[in-house]
């Protein structure tokens, strides 16, 4: 029997015809037919004259090229919301410039960054365990203990630093090529690990792998389950997850001895002395976590299972953004003048003479000009093209100053990369200048606290590329310390060769965009060391 016949045969079946027909009627229902929740007076980003599916359309053409869509956005859309139709993110409102301080001001009963996150990142599915997301007390630990211990880490990130680029970078004093991605982003998980986890653990090549495995699936896998119509999105969603979570059982292996044995010492030491810290008791993420866990009395805050889902959810978060950050920095230098290398080298050399010739938290603080690189780094090249997006959570829907209603349900987002490229706001903003903040912070004209507003870390409406508000990354003060002080090392133990006006482009996917994975620049240690 052919194919065609067998086909004909199953059709005829009513049990075999119904499901199909009501799948098929679905999907249509789903593409062409379901009402939308936003409001109909918008006006559809990226849609033409004479489309006949003016979202579905506009939805293709954003996706395949998101910058032509910001550039629509940004030509038609400057001062009034528009409905931005993409692949991954239903119900998405772009709202103009002058809505960004509402949006960041709202409380999260109103606008709500977690439902938004958790939605995209399908959480429920692609994390180790959906609880650690619903009752993320990691990110308290951020905030505070991370942020405030910055300072004491850095003689372990200078260590693990030298360590990472020795072993990435080499020693060899003639020119070779390295390609900047691949390199730093292991660079990058040796020392944020080294903060986490300690050494050796963050030394484990096999474990740091596949934290960046599981931080590369997440995000696929989301996007492709929130395109996912309803019906099916429940079973693909439970096959998905599992090869997530094997991952996840993967990295656990690694990290279980470390854990039980430091779970069995801060038993013992609390059993014989409730008030002290024992001596030498880690000072990292991990050991912060067990502290924490024990003080919560929640038996299930120190699982090893809990532990180790939280340490990899902080890579996901951590390792991906601070790769692409230095990443991209590199390649801006590389392709700029020898010049701005020279300047850079001779704050660094005059900053740590003062500081005995040791790197720490002051001493970067005083590195203006390598702040003001990065800073200026991430405005050309943030991954923040659109930001700030917040599920809109109140019951009644938004009323923006813009003057529309939002229903709740949808989703809204800021220009980010129009700011970051706006001459008003940057002049020459087209043009690399890795100084423009450090010569702002000079200016004493301007009163202090909006000079100091213009270091690498500070958010701002003009500034979102570790977003705004209350949900402005947390992890930023760290970051920045870690990666200025990676650069610094780099900048004074490597030569670069300079190629001027040759930074390769870089990449977008729908919403976001990074750097060339694949780009090399050539380097050679440089002989008198810093
Ligand atoms: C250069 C490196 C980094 C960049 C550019 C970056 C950027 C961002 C951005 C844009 C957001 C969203 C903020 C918003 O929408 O308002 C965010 C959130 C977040 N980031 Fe970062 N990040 C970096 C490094 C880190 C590091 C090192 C950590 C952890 C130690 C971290 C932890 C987080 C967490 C936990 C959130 C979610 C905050 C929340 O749930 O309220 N990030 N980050």
């Amino acid at each position: 029997m052919t194919l065609l016949a067998k086909l004909s045969e199953c059709l005829d079946r009513p049990a075999v015809v119904a499901p199909v027909v009501l799948v098929i009627g679905y999907i249509i229902y789903q593409l062409f037919l379901k009402p939308s929740v936003l409001p109909k007076q918008l006006d559809i980003i990226g849609a033409k004259k004479g489309d006949w599916f003016p979202t579905l359309q506009a939805k293709w053409r954003n996706t395949k090229d998101f910058k032509a869509a910001l550039r629509i956005a940004d030509a038609e859309f400057r001062d009034r919301p528009g409905i931005l139709p993409l692949l991954g993110v239903p119900n998405l409102v772009l709202l103009p410039r002058g809505d960004i301080q509402f949006v960041q001001e709202q409380p999260e009963n109103v606008l709500n960054m977690h439902v938004q996150t958790m939605e995209s990142l399908q959480t429920d599915y692609t994390s180790p365990d959906p609880e650690l997301i619903h009752n993320p007390v990691h990110n308290k630990l951020i905030t505070t203990t991370l942020t405030n211990q910055t300072g004491n880490l850095v003689p372990d990130m200078v260590e693990e630093t030298a360590y990472g680029f020795e072993k990435l970078w080499g020693t060899d004093t003639e020119y070779k090529d390295v390609c900047v991605y691949d390199t730093l982003r292991r660079v990058i998980g040796l020392v944020t690990n080294r903060v986490f986890v300690g050494n050796p653990l963050c030394r484990n090549e096999e474990m740091l792998e596949l934290s960046m495995q599981y931080a590369q699936a997440v995000p696929a896998a989301g996007f492709f389950l929130v395109s996912l119509p309803k019906p099916i999105h429940w079973l693909v969603a439970r096959a998905t997850s599992i090869p997530l979570r094997r991952l996840a059982k993967r990295y656990e292996k690694y990290i279980r001895p470390e854990i039980e044995a430091r779970l069995s010492a801060y038993d013992a030491s609390r059993r014989e002395d409730l008030e002290k810290k024992p001596a030498g008791e880690r000072n990292d993420f991990l050991q912060w976590s067990i502290a924490q866990a024990k003080e919560s009395g929640d038996p299930y805050h120190w699982k090893v299972e809990s532990l180790a889902g939280r340490i990899l959810l902080l890579n996901f978060a951590s390792i991906h953004t601070s790769s692409f950050s230095i990443t991209h920095v590199v390649l801006d230098l590389a392709a700029s003048k020898q010049e701005y290398v020279d300047e850079l080298r001779a704050e660094i050399k005059s900053v740590l003479a003062e500081h005995g010739g040791q790197w720490n938290k002051r001493a970067l603080a005083k590195m203006e000009k390598l702040d003001s690189l990065m800073r200026e780094s991430s405005r050309m090249n943030s991954f923040v093209t659109v930001g700030l997006m917040r599920r809109v959570v109140a019951k009644g829907g938004i009323t923006t100053p813009s003057g529309v209603t939002i229903p709740c349900g949808a989703s809204v987002c800021v220009p980010a990369w129009q700011v970051l490229h706006d001459e008003t706001v940057y002049p020459d903003a087209e043009t690399f200048k890795p100084f423009r903040f450090a010569e702002q912070r000079k200016d004493d004209s301007v009163e202090y606290v909006k000079r100091a507003n213009k270091a690498w870390a500070t958010a701002s409406n003009e500034f979102l590329a570790f977003g705004h508000g209350r949900n402005a990354c947390p992890g930023r003060f760290f970051a920045t310390n870690e990666l200025k002080l990676m650069l610094g090392y780099l900048v004074m133990n490597y030569d670069i060769e300079i190629k001027e006006g040759t930074r390769p482009r870089n990449n977008w996917y729908s919403l976001n965009r990074v750097p060339s994975f694949d780009a090399t620049v050539r380097i050679k240690r440089r002989v008198a060391k810093a």
